[in-house]
């Protein structure tokens, strides 16, 4: 075989022998959650967490509001032994909180386990062994009836630890570990087996873990297996049936949320996806999925940031940028029709309606995020990013005209700096193409009725020279634009017009954008003044300045000089 040949791996055979229902169901309810973090998680740092660490994350996961924390594996690890002490000596477990603790079957870890529980007023011994193929031949070299005596006996050794401990209440969890790995049948056999020596009742179920140690299969042969245990294993009601997904193929959120329609009530992952390998399931990536289909999670995940920056804290992994719901991009459009479609649907969105927003599967403001984050400006963004911009930042609403208009300036500047533009930077854009306040300028005017119309006297300057303009028409500027063509001779008009006040971001209370048009020619302008009129009046000169100046693209307007 050559060095890279799919011919070295084999397609997991199919599960059959049960009825496939979970791709008709829908999730309409949370799991249970189960946090990993401080064991699976924590088992998978180069680095593991300290006590410190430790007490960090158990009260990020409080604050959260999760119900069932793996704490670790204390027969193991003094850390884990130390912290578990703390846990129980300092009284820090909520009366709705269950702790768990793995071990190995094996009598001696078992044993030091609930040494390390003393004390404690409810528990879960988490108790596994390897089931699959590969682990029975090559690891234990073991047939199944002697891996299932590993399990049995574990439990045996559990239930005798726990009777010798009355008043607590103790609650066992098996994880036939590799499940997915092991043949369905024999994965029922021997958690039948287990449940034979615990005795569970639906009043007090066992937790019948099914971990996808690797993840080896898809997660729609994941949830056939998920589905045939839930329908094989006996006692079902005094049974929960639990998941823990890898994320080896990348599909350890998929795996689990088909596995919930296949039947699982209890979910085990860490926060933001830390873990052996690939990682454990993304707890808050799952919740979120949930809150985004409009089933609520049961957790408080209203402060995304806050875990971001604990996780990071306690397991020294950052963040990527675009990871999904929380990361620093998810909330961000580069491109124009994103952008564009974005801004359009934000307008529609009444806040008692649910939530119909282009591009936005929620709203960002649920989990602390704004929309400062939401639109960036760069060379793959078209007018309705900038136009969104300018919007938010300084109430500018830009006539369609005028976004066509500056649109290719802001993409040919994001082009020059090779990034992302601001808005402060697209305003001046819009100022320095589009505004022109010399060589004409305005010294004063002034405006009354005639009649029906109205009538303007407007004084200009130009190179320290003044010059008195008078007409009349249907408004002021109509007024004024006749002024100008009797004066010079030209033959303007006002194509398009408008203005509005500012609120924000200016020194100016009002702005005003004219397309001015001449022979075959449009010149889009703008201008800024105390108030609409004078930004009115500002915009025809910036037109008619901007009509004398040659672009790229030539001569704009060719329009007569006052003092030609
Ligand atoms: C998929 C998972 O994440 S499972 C959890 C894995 N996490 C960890 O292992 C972290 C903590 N573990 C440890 O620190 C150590 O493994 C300890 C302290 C628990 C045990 O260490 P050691 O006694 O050196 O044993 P080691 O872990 O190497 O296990 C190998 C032995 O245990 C046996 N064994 C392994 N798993 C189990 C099990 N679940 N139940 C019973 N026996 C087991 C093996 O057959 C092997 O036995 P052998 O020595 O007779 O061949
Ligand atoms: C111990 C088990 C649940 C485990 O971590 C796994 O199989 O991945």
């Amino acid at each position: 075989m050559s060095r890279f040949d799919h011919r070295k791996y084999q397609r997991p055979p199919r599960v059959t022998g049960f009825t496939r229902t979970w791709p008709e169901r829908e999730i309409t309810r949370a799991p249970i959650w189960v946090s990993e973090d401080l064991r699976d998680g924590n088992q998978a740092l180069l680095e593991p967490m300290t006590v410190a660490q430790k007490q960090k994350m158990w009260k990020l996961l409080m604050d959260i509001g999760i119900k069932e924390v793996m704490i670790g594996f204390p027969s193991a690890s003094q850390h884990d032994y130390d912290f578990v002490r703390w846990l129980i000596e300092e009284d820090q477990i909520p009366d709705d909180v269950t702790i768990a603790a793995l071990t190995q079957c094996r009598d001696h870890l078992i044993d030091k386990t609930f040494e390390s529980l003393e004390g404690v007023s409810r528990a879960i011994i988490h108790l596994y062994n390897s089931t699959s193929t590969i682990q029975r031949e090559r690891v234990f070299e073991m047939d199944q009836d002697g891996i299932i005596d590993i399990a049995v006996k574990g439990t045996q050794r559990v239930k005798q630890n726990a009777a010798a401990r009355p008043g607590v209440h103790w609650r066992l969890e098996y994880s036939p570990e590799s499940f997915s790995q092991t043949e369905t049948d024999f994965a029922v056999r021997i958690c039948e087996a287990v449940m034979d020596v615990w005795g569970p009742t639906p009043d007090d179920r066992i937790i019948f873990n099914l971990p996808n140690t690797v993840e080896q299969v898809g997660p729609h042969h994941h949830a056939d297996q998920i589905e045939y245990f839930c329908q094989h294993i006996k006692n079902r009601d005094s049974v929960i049936v639990s998941v823990h997904t890898h994320n080896d193929r990348g599909g350890a959120l998929a795996a689990a949320e088909l596995a919930m329609l296949a039947g699982a009530e209890r979910v085990e992952g860490c926060l933001l996806g830390n873990g052996e390998r690939t990682g454990n399931m993304d707890i808050v990536v799952l919740a979120m999925n949930l809150y985004g289909m409009g089933v609520d999670p049961e957790l408080d995940l209203s402060d995304p940031d806050e875990i971001i920056k604990v996780v990071h804290e306690c397991t020294g992994i950052p963040l990527h940028p675009r990871h999904p719901w929380v990361g620093e991009l998810v909330y961000t459009a580069f491109s124009g029709s994103h952008q564009d479609a974005i801004r359009k649907s934000l307008r529609k969105q009444g806040e008692d309606e649910p939530w119909q927003v282009a591009y936005l599967p929620i709203d960002p403001r649920d989990i602390g995020r704004d929309y400062q984050a939401v639109i960036r400006v760069n060379s793959q963004s078209g007018k309705g990013g900038m136009a969104f911009l300018l919007e938010r930042d300084y109430g500018i609403n830009l006539p369609r005209w005028m976004m066509l208009a500056l649109a290719p300036h802001v993409q040919r500047e994001s082009e020059k700096v090779t990034g992302e533009l601001g808005s402060a930077a697209i305003r001046s854009l819009l100022f320095q193409h589009f505004d022109r306040q010399a060589p004409i300028s305005l010294v004063d005017y002034s405006v009354r009725r005639a009649g029906e119309g109205q009538k303007v006297s407007v004084t200009l300057s130009e190179d320290g020279d003044q010059f008195t303009l008078e007409g009349q028409g249907n408004g002021p500027l109509s007024a004024f634009v006749h002024a100008w063509n009797e004066y010079t001779g030209d033959e303007i008009a006002i194509a398009d017009y408008a203005e509005h006040a500012l609120s924000t971001g200016s020194d100016a209370d009002a702005i005003a954008f004219v397309q001015l048009k001449s022979d075959t020619t449009r010149i889009p302008a703008v201008a800024e003044d105390a108030d609409t009129l004078s930004a009115s009046m500002k915009a025809i000169i910036s037109a008619i300045n901007l009509s004398r100046e040659t672009d790229e693209t030539g001569q704009r307007g060719g329009l007569t000089a006052l003092a030609g």
